[in-house]
């Protein structure tokens, strides 16, 4: 397996407090990596670490197989970044400010500027400074600068936020297009679970510095199992009669008034007909999916994700 990013241990101390503890994380070639954790987590400090913007106090890093030390110029410039928020030359417009990178960056090719501006989507903006952009706008702005150089591996913390439903589905089209057809890697960050779920290969679930799970998102929706949630007057006698007239064996009793039936071989009708027919009252039945948010709030043991 070609991993693009590995880390091995990783681990920062701030001031006597550890924010990242033995982090394990390995991302893979064209991959889409969702890092996901609430605020404080250490997503950011991670992030850092990978970009040589800060040092870890101890572990390993390899980026493209190589390890990353301070004078690993040459893998930064095979990768692109936005790290908290995108900084800008405000009374510069977008253009100019992506021109001013090309610069920077070596790289001057003024085809691009518009082809990454038109990929994002950032359009009517001629004239405009960038300080007269909106919150959105300006997310858009920093992935067009990140991709200028047609990075391999792209970091984007938190590259959502701010953005409005439409603007959160465009961006995820773009990432998943970046991934598909240039063969770029992606790792992103974010603290929202919906936002995550619909974008990513590979989940890294991080709560207070630690890396709880690193998962395929296929694995993660393989587990979440459909099932029939029933209400009745009295629970252990809908359980003796889905046993004894249905023959059904996987089901829960919740507590006196729910069950839960997985895997149901039987059809609604013909569960609510037993009931009845042996004299249970049934109040509702309900199919109902167990969420990838109970998932993950049970991971961070009960923690909600929304900080
Ligand atoms: N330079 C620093 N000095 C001291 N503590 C820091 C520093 N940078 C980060 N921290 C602390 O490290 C912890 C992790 O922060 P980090 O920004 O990595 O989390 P995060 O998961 O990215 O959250 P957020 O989404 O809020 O940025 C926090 O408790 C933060 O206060």
């Amino acid at each position: 397996m070609d991993y693009v990013v590995r880390t091995i241990g990783l681990t920062k101390v701030f001031q006597g407090k550890e924010v990242v503890t033995d982090v394990n994380m390995n991302i893979k070639q064209g991959e889409i990596y969702g890092f996901l954790g609430p605020n404080g987590a250490g997503k950011t400090t991670i992030m850092k670490m990978l970009t040589n913007l800060v040092k870890p106090t101890s572990g390993e890093i390899e980026i493209f197989g190589e390890k990353l030390t301070k004078q690993s110029y040459h893998l930064l410039g095979r990768m692109g970044s936005i790290i908290e928020y995108p900084v800008f030359y405000d009374r510069l417009q977008a253009r100019e400010n992506l021109e001013l990178h090309c610069e920077y960056m070596g790289y001057y090719n003024k085809k691009k500027i518009d082809d990454v501006l038109e990929l994002v989507k950032l359009t009517n903006i001629d004239k405009k400074p960038v300080k007269d952009f909106s919150l959105g706008m300006k997310q858009r702005l920093g992935i067009a600068r990140a991709i200028l150089t047609k990075p391999e591996l792209l970091i984007l913390d938190e590259p959502i936020n701010g953005l409005d439903p439409v603007g959160i589905r465009e961006m995820r089209d773009v990432f998943k297009m970046l991934s598909s057809e240039y063969g770029m890697t992606l790792l992103v960050s974010s603290h929202i679970l919906g936002e995550m779920e619909q974008m990513v290969d590979t989940i890294g679930v991080i709560n207070h510095g630690r890396l709880l799970e690193e998962v395929s998102m296929q694995m993660v929706r393989d587990r979440n199992t459909e099932y029939v949630e029933l209400v009745v007057n009295d629970s252990k006698k809908a359980a003796f009669i889905l046993s004894n007239e249905l023959d059904l064996a996987n089901f829960k009793v919740i507590d006196e008034h729910l069950l839960r039936i997985y895997n149901l071989q039987k059809s609604q009708n013909e569960i609510t007909k037993a009931l009845i027919i042996n004299g249970c009252m049934i109040e509702s039945i309900t199919k109902k999916n167990s969420s990838l948010e109970d998932y993950f709030i049970s991971l961070l043991n009960g923690g909600s994700l929304h900080a």
